[in-house]
């Protein structure tokens, strides 16, 4: 197929063509948050972008979900125009946003009663994936009986349960430490890998685009346009230890003087990084 990555996908494509948000149109406050921006997302591929903190990473997720007004642009996914709020979709944000008087396991089986799916067969989806994430212990909890990690990862299981064709993750793991974001960057990676559905992934963390994404989108400071499109050509699965090699080195040296070119990061004056005082 020509639109989608080499394998087996659920995915659908998405297609960005010159979109912009211009916030507070003709208001007194009016407000440029993103430059033209464009994008073919093939079926399957998993795309990250990354950039500055206000660069508009968030407005242009919303757009694409459908939940935003462009002030210009077309977005298509799998082929139709994005109007209105898009379905067919697992959206995660840094929050993780469970229900405090469900368990864990019934908190992700709310995808069925929100979706008219069957119950039993979404049962079964989620205990199997509370398995692989090795969480078993935690279906009968209770989100404040869970630690910050755990809470996120079983709402990393509510969003994909119902094997939705578009992944939109907003800096899902925010919120985590540093060792508990590597394990769920882990278990990101082998929940896509078994059924291949078009992730859109925005992110801080340079790491987590090398070691997730097939290509990564770098944007510029506010107002955010795209100045840089990097195909990741490294094997699956990345392990976490990859993070440590040379070639996995290449890719996130080279974005991150993307960042300094750009003034996002400043590095030492030369006097004083020499003086070793
Ligand atoms: N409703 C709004 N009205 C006016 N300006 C807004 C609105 N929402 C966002 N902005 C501005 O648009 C710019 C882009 O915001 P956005 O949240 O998309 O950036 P981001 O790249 O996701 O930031 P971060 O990485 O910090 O989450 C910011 O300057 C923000 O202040």
């Amino acid at each position: 197929m020509r639109d989608s990555v080499a394998g087996t996908t659920t995915g659908m494509s998405i297609s960005i063509q010159g979109v912009t948000k211009i916030y507070g149109r003709d208001s007194a406050h009016e407000f440029e948050a993103l430059k033209p921006i464009s994008m073919d997302i093939k079926a399957g591929e998993f795309v990250s972008i990354v950039g500055p903190s206000g660069c508009g990473k968030s407005t242009l997720m919303l757009m694409v979900a459908g939940l935003l007004p462009m002030s210009s642009g077309v977005i298509e996914i799998g082929g139709r125009v994005v109007t209105k709020a898009f379905t067919d979709v697992g959206i995660a944000f840094q929050d993780h946003l469970l229900l405090d008087f469900r368990t864990a396991l019934d908190n992700v089986l709310l995808q069925a009663e929100i979706r008219h799916i069957d119950k039993d067969a979404l049962r079964s989806r989620a205990v199997d994936l509370f398995r692989q994430l090795r969480l078993e212990q935690a279906m009968g909890k209770y989100p404040r009986q869970m630690s910050g990690g755990m809470r996120q990862r079983v709402s990393l299981i509510r969003t994909i349960v119902h094997e939705p064709p578009v992944l939109m993750l907003d800096e899902p793991f925010g919120a985590l430490d540093a060792l508990t974001r590597l394990q769920v960057r882990s278990d990101l990676e082998s929940l896509w890998l078994r059924n291949k559905s078009t992730v859109l992934f925005i992110t801080h963390s340079v790491e987590e685009a090398v070691g997730l994404s097939d290509r990564i989108f770098v944007m510029s400071p506010s107002p955010g346009e795209i100045i840089e499109e990097i195909t990741v050509d490294l094997p699956r699965p990345r392990p976490i230890s990859l993070t440590g090699s040379a070639e996995f080195g290449k890719y996130a040296g080279h974005i991150y003087a993307l960042f300094e070119k750009m003034g996002v990061l400043h590095g030492m004056a030369p006097a004083a990084a020499g003086s070793g005082a």
